[in-house]
């Protein structure tokens, strides 16, 4: 992967923060000495720093003017303070930075308004997730009008060092984004816990049964990644007329299976255009 010529600013250090500075370390994107994050937490800071190697600090200005590219990666609960801290003691000093903000729900808009003292600041709004820890990674991506095409260059080389990356032309979309991928390693690991379980009271230990539905989950992922069929072609397959797999969907349909799954989903969707009215 091409080495990214930029300096890159991560305001919070959490999972996501961890997640995409270690992708960029590994794919060799950036080096340490190139990676700044600022967090209100010590103990995170220095966990960070003995990880990474990065440079740490407790104050968000101090990153902002270490880096070319700053990512917001705080939760959007803070987010509203987060910015108004920023634009008080450092606003001007971001205009010519691209800001990339991976916050669930917070419009582009929203951003731009609140770091009113940056006007016309290139805003890159991302939504990423945890198998970007693995290099699996799979993000959706908008950029504003302000965004260059040289900049949209180096947020996607940011972003695909962690996986893949899908780039939008309406922002709106990216709460589907959230809902679908962003929140949606959740629901995998839920539909794991819950094979595990029916294995344990099937009578199989919970190492086996963790290990069955671990290799099962990857082999199906696998088949569909590799042969040019449809999830609906592939079930097809498995499923036995009169078999044992008819039994199991037959109960996953009575119970209805796929409408929970789409409530659900546009529960997750429905929260991301709350989180911004609620928080900011
Ligand atoms: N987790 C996920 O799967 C995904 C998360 N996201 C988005 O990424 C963002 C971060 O999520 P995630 O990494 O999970 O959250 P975390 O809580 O793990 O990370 C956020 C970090 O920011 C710190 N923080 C809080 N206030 C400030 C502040 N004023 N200045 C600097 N740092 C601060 C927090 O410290 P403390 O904990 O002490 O408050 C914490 O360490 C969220 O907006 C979320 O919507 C996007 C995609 C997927
Ligand atoms: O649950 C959340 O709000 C964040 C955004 C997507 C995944 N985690």
């Amino acid at each position: 992967m091409a080495k990214l010529d930029k300096t890159v600013g991560f305001i919070g250090g959490g999972n996501m923060a961890e997640a995409m500075i270690g992708g960029l370390l590994a794919a060799g994107v950036c080096e340490a000495s190139r990676v700044h994050a600022a967090d209100v937490s010590r103990d995170r800071l220095a966990y960070l720093k003995t990880t990474f190697g990065i440079h740490t600090t407790g104050d968000n200005c101090a990153v902002v003017d270490g880096c070319d590219v700053l990512v917001l990666a705080v939760k959007p609960q803070v987010m509203g303070s987060v910015l108004s801290t920023l634009d008080a003691g450092c606003g001007p000093r971001l205009s010519k930075k691209l800001v990339i903000t991976i916050a669930a729900g917070i419009p582009v808009q929203t951003i731009e308004g609140m770091l009113a003292s940056a006007p016309g600041l290139a805003v890159v709004r991302a939504m990423p997730n945890t198998p970007a820890l693995v290099g699996c990674g799979m993000c959706g991506m908008y950029a504003n009008p302000h965004v260059t095409s040289a900049d949209r260059g180096h947020a996607r080389a940011i972003l695909e060092a962690t996986g893949r990356v899908i780039e939008f032309e309406t922002e709106a979309l990216l709460d589907a984004v959230t809902a679908v991928s962003g929140s949606g390693p959740a629901y995998v690991f839920y539909f794991v816990e819950a094979m595990v379980k029916a294995g344990e009271n099937l009578g199989l230990d919970t190492k086996d049964a963790f290990a069955m539905t671990l290799q099962t989950v990857k082999g199906a992922v696998t088949l569909m990644e590799e042969r040019g069929e449809s999830p609906k072609e592939l079930r097809q397959k498995v499923t036995s007329p009169g078999g044992t797999t008819e039994a199991a969907l037959r109960v996953l349909r009575e119970k209805e299976f796929p409408e929970i799954v789409m409530t659900a989903i546009e529960a997750a969707c429905q929260r991301a255009g709350e989180l911004s009215r609620q928080y900011v």
